[in-house]
Parts: C-alpha cells; sequence; structure tokens
C-alpha cells in the first residue's frame, strides 16, 4: 500500500505534522518511535484538533492534516519514506506499547481528553491499554504550597482537634446518661432496662456473645425470639455499650462492656471479651459509651505518621514516599513509560482507562477525581484487578462500610477467585460479603477445627453455668476455670488461624477505621486504594497510607464530606480531607478526572457540571436523554392549575410575589421530550427539571422547638403534592426521594406522608450520599425577610442532592430567599431558564 499523497521533500531533517485522526495506538507507537529514535515528539491542541509533531526540531515540516485519517502501514510507510524509520511495523506489532492518550512533555498544560467520544473503548488490536500521558519527564508539581502543612504542625494541630472530638462525645454521652434517671435515658433510647442474659455462646477469638432478654414477662425456658419485645430503643450493630446491675447507680462501674453485635425486637446479642466471674445472673441494664477506642487509634496513627519525620533511628516505614508527596517533599512522581494493561471491564470509557493508567504508572500517588455517576467505583475495581493481576498486594479501604461492602461485592462479581479479605465484626456486613469476612476465611480453614471444638465446650460450660445457683460457689469457680482455659486456647487457635488467611490475601478490605481496630500491624502492602477519600478524615486516611509503599485515593472533593465530626472542630479543620489538600497542592497534575457520567438526564447533569466541573462531564447517550417517561407505565403528568408552556424568562425579580404565570422553557422541552433515541416522541411524564416556587405564598420557616433545626410546614404540603403527581403519574414510590437539608422537615415530610407514599425516601442530603433516584425532589426549607440561608449555601451540599436524580429534579424553595446567595441563585436561574416553572401556589392551592 503507498503512503497518501505527499509533497515530495529531502529525506532526512524533517518535521511531520500528523493529522488529529490517529488512534489512540498509533499515537503510542509515534510516541515509542520518538523515543527509540531520540526525535522529537510534541502533542499540541485539544481533543478532535490535536496533532502530533515528530521528527527533528528544525526541519522541514511536512503536513499530514489534510488527510482525515491513516492505516497503520500508511503510518509506517510514511515514517519510512521521511524519517527513514524502518521498525515501526515491530512496535505495532509487539503489542506491549501502551496507548496513550495524550502526548506532552508538559503535563500540566494539556489535560487527557476523551476526544469528544463517549463511553468509547479503544478498538485497536494488541491488548495494551494504558492510555495516560507519559512524556519524557514525568512529575507532578506543586502549584500550591499554601495548601501543604509542615507534618509537625498537622500532626499536632489535629491531635488537639481529635482530643476536643473526643472530649466532646464523652460528655455528650456521660449527660445523656448521668444528668437524667434511668427511666429517661431509656425513654430517650441510651439505655435498656431491667435485662437478663437468656444464652451465652463462644465467638469470634474467644469472645462471648450474650444474648439478652427482657427480664419483665421473661418467659423460662422459651427463646429469645419468644420472649416479650423490648422497649424502643438506639442500639445498633457496633455500639460500645456498658452492662450494669439494673439497680446500680448511675456513676456506678460496669460489669463489663461489649459490643452490640445483633439487634431483633426480643433481644440485643452483645460480643464481650470477658465475662465476668460474678453478677451476670441478676437484672442487668445497658447503657450506650462514647467510642473512645476510635479516638485512642486516631492518636496512634498521628504518633506514627509523626514519628516518620524523625528519621535517623525512626524505621523507615512503608509509606515514607506519600508521606513526602503529602507534605510537599516531594511531587509525585509517574513511570515514564506507563504499565501496559489489557482491561478486564472492556467496557470502561476513555477517562476512565486513562485514570486508570494514571494510576497504574504512578510510583507514590495517584488521585481518581469522580464526580457524581462516573464510575469512580468501576474505575477503582479495574485497577484494584489490574493491581493483583501484576502481583501487587492491595489494601482496599474506605470510610463507611457500605462503601466497602460495595467494592467487595463488585470486586468478587469480577473475579470469584480472587483471594479477597474484609475484615470487621460480621455484625457490620452486609450479608453478601459475609462470605469473605475473615470470619468465614478462618472458619473455612483447617487451623479453625480445633478452635470449633473448644467453642462446643465453652458452649457447654456456658449453659451449666447458667442453672447453677448462686450456692455452687466451688463449681462455679472450677467452670470459670475451664473456661477461660478455653477461651485461651480457642484464641491461640484462632489466631493463628488469623495470621495465615491474611498473609495469604491478595487484597485486604476494610474500612479506615477498622484498620486502627484490626491488628494489621505488621502487614504491609504495595498499593493502598481509599475509595471516597474526600468523604475520609484525613486523620483516618494516614491509617491505611502508612502500610503502602503506594497510594490511589479515589473521590469528589466537591461533593458532601464526611459527616461525624462536632461543629466546633469541623469548623478548625479536623473535617479536612486529604483527597481535597492534594487536589489544592499538586492540582491536575497527579490526578485525572473522569468525565462521562453514567446517571443524569443532560439537562439534570449541566448544571452541576458547569457549576462545579468546569462543563467538563458529558452524560453518556444511555441517559443523556432518558426521562420519567421512558419508565414503562408512567404517564403523562396530571396538570397543575395554570402550568403554562410558554417561554423561559417570564419571571424577572419584581414579580415574585403571588402566583405567577408559569412555563416550560424551550430548553426543558428540547431536552425532556425526547427519547432515548433522539427523537421527538411522547410527552414526557413530568419535566427533567421543575423549579416550584413558594415566593410570595406566606410559607415562612419555623425553627424547631428544642434544638437547632428548622422546617417549613407550607412548604412540606408542596412537596407531598408534587410526589402526589408524581405517583399519580405512574413513577414508583420506591422510584421517588425526597431531599432536604433540614432534620427537622426531614420528620415532618414522614409525618405528612400517606399510606401510599410510605416507600418515598425521605431523608437528609447525608442519607442520600452516593446513592441515585429516578425523580428527586429538594426541599429547601428556607423562608425569611431577612434572606438567610445558612447551610443551605454549601455547594457541595447542593450538588450531592441535585445529582442524585436520574431522570426529574425539582426544587421547591423560596426563590426570592434562596436567591440571596449567589450560589443558589444560579442553580434556581438555571432551572428556571432550562425546567418547567410552577408558583406553589398552582401546585397546591392553599
Ligand atoms: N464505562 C461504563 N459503561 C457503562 N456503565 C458504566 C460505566 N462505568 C460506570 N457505569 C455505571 O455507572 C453507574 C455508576 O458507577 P459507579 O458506582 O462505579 O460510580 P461512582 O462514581 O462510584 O458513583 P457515585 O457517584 O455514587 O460515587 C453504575 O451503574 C455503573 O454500572
Amino acid at each position: 500500500m503507498s503512503p497518501p499523497d505527499t509533497d515530495k521533500h529531502e529525506e532526512h531533517d524533517v518535521l511531520l505534522l500528523f493529522p488529529p485522526g490517529l488512534t489512540p495506538r498509533q499515537r503510542a507507537v509515534l510516541h515509542a518511535v520518538g523515543e527509540a529514535h531520540s526525535l522529537e515528539h510534541v502533542s499540541e491542541g485539544d481533543a478532535g484538533a490535536r496533532h502530533i509533531r515528530l521528527g527533528h526540531s528544525n526541519g522541514q515540516q511536512v503536513d499530514l492534516s489534510q488527510h482525515s485519517s491513516l492505516t497503520d502501514q500508511q503510518l509506517c510507510d510514511l515514517l519510512e519514506q521521511h524519517l527513514q524509520i524502518k521498525d515501526a511495523g515491530a512496535h505495532f506489532q509487539k503489542g506491549t506499547v501502551p496507548l496513550i492518550e495524550e502526548q506532552g512533555p508538559d503535563r500540566g498544560s494539556s489535560h487527557a481528553r476523551t476526544n469528544g467520544k463517549l463511553g468509547g473503548s479503544s478498538k485497536s488490536g494488541g491488548g495494551s491499554a494504558g492510555m495516560k500521558a507519559a512524556g519524557p519527564v514525568r512529575g507532578a508539581t506543586l502549584q500550591n504550597k499554601a495548601a501543604c502543612p509542615e507534618l509537625d504542625d498537622f500532626v499536632a494541630s489535629t491531635l488537639a482537634l481529635v482530643e476536643l472530638e473526643r472530649e466532646a462525645e464523652v460528655a455528650a454521652t456521660q449527660e445523656a446518661s448521668l444528668a437524667c434517671s434511668p427511666e429517661t435515658a431509656q425513654a430517650r433510647g441510651r439505655s435498656l432496662l431491667n435485662l437478663r442474659v437468656a444464652d451465652a455462646e463462644g465467638g469470634l477469638l474467644g469472645r462471648t456473645l450474650l444474648t439478652l432478654v427482657s427480664n419483665k414477662g421473661y418467659l423460662a425456658g422459651s427463646k429469645a425470639a419468644a420472649q416479650p419485645e423490648l422497649p424502643p430503643h438506639k442500639f445498633s450493630p457496633h455500639d460500645i455499650v456498658a452492662v450494669k446491675p439494673n439497680k446500680g447507680p448511675p456513676e456506678g462501674p460496669p460489669l463489663c462492656t461489649g459490643v452490640v453485635y445483633r439487634v431483633k425486637d426480643t433481644s440485643l446479642v452483645i460480643a464481650v471479651d470477658d465475662v465476668p466471674d460474678e453478677g451476670m445472673d441478676q437484672p442487668l441494664r445497658i447503657e450506650k459509651l462514647a467510642n473512645e477506642v476510635t479516638y485512642q487509634r486516631l492518636k496512634t496513627t498521628l504518633n506514627n505518621l509523626s514519628k516518620t519525620s524523625r528519621g535517623g533511628g525512626a524505621e523507615p516505614c512503608p509509606g515514607c514516599s506519600i508521606v513526602d508527596v503529602c507534605f510537599g517533599r516531594a511531587a509525585p512522581r509517574f513511570a515514564e513509560t506507563p504499565p501496559s494493561w489489557t482491561p478486564h471491564n472492556a467496557g470502561l470509557d476513555d477517562s476512565q482507562r486513562a485514570a486508570i493508567g494514571l494510576a497504574l504508572g504512578a510510583k507514590d500517588m495517584a488521585l481518581i477525581h469522580g464526580p457524581p455517576g462516573t464510575g469512580k467505583t468501576t474505575a477503582v475495581v479495574e485497577l484494584i484487578l489490574q493491581e493483583v493481576a501484576r502481583g501487587s498486594r492491595v489494601l482496599a479501604t474506605s470510610a463507611s462500610n457500605i462503601a466497602v461492602d460495595n467494592l467487595v461485592e463488585r470486586l468478587v462479581r469480577a473475579d470469584p477467585k480472587m483471594r479477597i479479605v474484609r475484615m470487621g465484626h460480621p455484625a457490620r456486613l452486609l450479608p453478601q460479603v459475609l462470605d469473605s469476612s475473615l470470619e468465614a476465611h478462618v472458619l473455612r480453614s483447617d487451623n479453625s477445627s480445633l478452635a470449633k471444638d473448644c467453642r462446643k465446650e465453652i458452649k457447654a460450660l456456658n449453659a451449666q453455668l447458667l442453672k447453677l445457683g448462686s450456692k455452687d460457689r466451688a463449681e462455679r469457680r472450677q467452670i470459670r476455670g475451664d473456661l477461660r482455659r478455653l477461651a485461651k486456647e480457642e484464641r491461640g487457635r484462632q489466631e493463628a488461624a488469623v495470621v495465615e488467611v491474611v498473609k495469604g490475601a491478595q487484597v485486604i478490605a476494610s474500612t479506615l477505621t477498622g484498620l486502627l481496630q484490626h491488628n494489621l500491624e505488621a502487614q504491609v502492602f504495595d498499593v493502598v486504594v481509599v475509595d471516597e477519600a474526600a468523604q475520609a478524615l484525613e486523620a483516618a486516611t494516614w491509617a491505611g497510607l502508612l502500610k503502602a509503599s503506594r497510594a490511589v485515593l479515589a473521590g469528589d472533593h466537591l461533593q458532601h464530606t464526611h459527616t461525624h465530626t462536632h461543629t466546633h472542630t469541623h469548623t478548625h479543620g479536623l473535617g479536612n480531607t486529604l483527597f481535597e489538600r492534594l487536589q489544592a497542592m499538586y492540582g491536575d497534575s497527579c490526578s485525572h478526572m473522569l468525565t462521562v457520567q453514567y446517571r443524569m438526564n443532560t439537562g439534570i447533569m449541566q448544571w452541576s457540571s458547569d457549576a462545579l466541573y468546569q462543563s467538563k462531564l458529558l452524560a453518556h447517550p444511555s441517559v443523556a436523554d432518558h426521562t420519567l417517561a421512558d419508565i414503562p407505565d408512567t404517564s403523562p403528568a396530571p396538570s397543575a392549575a395554570g402550568a403554562e408552556k410558554g417561554a423561559a424568562g417570564r419571571k424577572g425579580a419584581a414579580g415574585r410575589s403571588g402566583a405567577k404565570a408559569s412555563s416550560t422553557s424551550s430548553a426543558a422541552k428540547a431536552k425532556g421530550n425526547k427519547t432515548a433515541g433522539g427523537q421527538d416522541a411522547k410527552q414526557p411524564a413530568q419535566p427533567v427539571l421543575l423549579l416550584v416556587d413558594t415566593a410570595g405564598c406566606g410559607f415562612e420557616e419555623q425553627q424547631e422547638d428544642e434544638g437547632d433545626s428548622k422546617a417549613n410546614p407550607g412548604e412540606a404540603k408542596v412537596v407531598i403534592a408534587h410526589v402526589s403527581r408524581l405517583v399519580q403519574s405512574g413513577v414508583k414510590p420506591s422510584d421517588i426521594g425526597v431531599i432536604t437539608p433540614y432534620n427537622a422537615q426531614v420528620a415532618l415530610l414522614r409525618e405528612l406522608r400517606t399510606d401510599k407514599l410510605q416507600s418515598v425516601e425521605i431523608s437528609s442530603v447525608d442519607g442520600f450520599q452516593g446513592r441515585e433516584k429516578e425523580a428527586i425532589v429538594i426541599s429547601m426549607v428556607r423562608s425569611n425577610d431577612n434572606k438567610q440561608v445558612g447551610f443551605l449555601a454549601d455547594k457541595r451540599r447542593m450538588n450531592v442532592a441535585v445529582t442524585r436524580a436520574r431522570r426529574h429534579c425539582a426544587i421547591i424553595c423560596d426563590s426570592e430567599t434562596v436567591s440571596a446567595d449567589p450560589f443558589l441563585k444560579g442553580l434556581v436561574s438555571y432551572f428556571e431558564a432550562n425546567g418547567e416553572y410552577l408558583s406553589a401556589e398552582e401546585l397546591a392551592p392553599s
């Protein structure tokens, strides 16, 4: 095959300008050829306008850009003709040249693009797909020194904040238990009175599981399930409890402490390390305790972090180079040639491939920035599979149990043979991942059969013990002695089994705080992957980072951060996350943003994309045009009185009182009235975007009687009216989510919910984090003369709220109040301009 026509040139000192339409593989080969022959190799321009120049820097330029594309053979012929390079074909045949999405010595100036393609996987052969830029020198740069604290300062200030946090929690717990009578504590759900031990059995690692049931109305000889119901309470698995004599003084010492293992209507099972010799056969009460262990572990982690800066005698820890990057002593480094890899998931889009390529090539630290619905966890799963395939030992972690379970479930589905061990108390895990739990692995291991025998004996002895009266002291003492011996033996056997399982794992999965609690001290990993890293306290993140030589953090600092700190420590910086800090320090030079989202109709996505992600998000074709009307059985909306389809922007600031005309903008029609196929088709059941304005309706916000929260009863009625409309038009109640930032409004809306709407989920923003619904209704609550919006103004919170919606998002608000905040004003204006507008009066006439 002959190359396409080109002007005739000298056969040396030539600089070739290639057309933009090269395949990623061709670009990769050009890069490899440039490196092999020490030629200048530059990539310029963005997306569809990107050209590659290859050749001699001062040579005569041969412009090939008039050709829309080249075959591999044509490319080889051109290289041979103009640059006398004969081995380009061999690069194609090797099949190991990594694909690259972009090239350029200055990675920071040319960010990887998807070239306008959505969801496209590279069709090129060879099977390698590392797609991130690989300039000759790979290293990120510190772009914002101010975002980088000194390590010692960070440790000192964070230790102080952790202590403050601990004190606050202890004080709150003590206040709850000491400042009121036991009956009041029970009424508040923090205590359970008059219980008895109905059963005791051995558990993992020598703990005893005590089943507590109500002593009042106790049915002797019946199973726990047949006992009377316990009063309402707030105990849940993971809580730490103190077991006390029922009539003992409030400040009296506990008989023992334990962790709630299982909660049922008639019983509560707690796991106890050491059952006391005396006192457990009397009526008991349990009280919630502050979880001081977590704070202690956080402090230990911070102290370990601080040791890494001492140099000299200190042992070098595996995470030393990560520490250097995070405290600005060294910039993140990347392999000069990104490792080649064959995707396990062939459906990955270009931005996911690029992010995985970046992470695989990271020598110390890389970030995967995953805006809403962009398949961050999908990318993280692929990354872990790739790491395991290349022999790495991986620590997979996240701030929450649910995120870790999600990861484990997807990893097991992708590779059932992978040796993955989920650490953590089985009571805290989703049933579908129990099979991967440490406990399940240990039970399957040979080493645990002897431990099982010990447990049987323990159970029998415990049963015997419960039958003995208080006079049988000698016999009780004898049995206690046997129990202690057996527990020790069981623990020894099980510890050996645990060591064996942990040592053999390719992936250890745990929450960050779980890492602090489990004895993984001696364990070292090649890479730690932190999912949802933007929701994790930096102090907790270090528990994982100190255990590995490389780290990949995946998250989105533009969505809501973690939730469990007290306000005062949060405002002083305990709530800051490492993900956000690194993003501020190094910007895009060590991070790759995923840009294709698989959740939202374009109309919903575009606000978030424009407001927070520099308009970089693209909707995958499978979701770009989807509407409620595409769900089978969804019919056109029952019309609201006066709902008008007209031009957008009919509502000036001056006209914001009383019932107003409403409209559907042409933009909304364009977006909402299309099927996924793109043709104009059936009328959507509801528009994609809806703004229901309560301005001028007199729906004032109200302060909660006890507490700081707010509610808005008038607005709540409008919310329920709109939700009812959605259900009437055929949307399943369980496909609808109502989000409001105020707990008092959550409670009010739940009260107003009719039977038909019971499966509509109503929750705060936190309750919807990481989740999605077909339709989301947002109740903003704030409506006041002073135009105060409080924490509504938190961009991340509102970003999470809006981006939970797949096909329909409705905002119910007082536009006059909320528009006092510029960010919210932008949101309201966007909905007004691109969606349907209704006055609250029209939707729910008063
Ligand atoms: N390349 C892809 N092709 C098709 N669907 C995809 C792709 N990547 C992700 N998805 C789908 O997008 C949805 C979201 O993916 P995933 O749970 O990985 O995203 P996430 O970014 O972790 O989500 P969140 O916004 O909740 O944090 C899932 O249904 C997933 O199957």
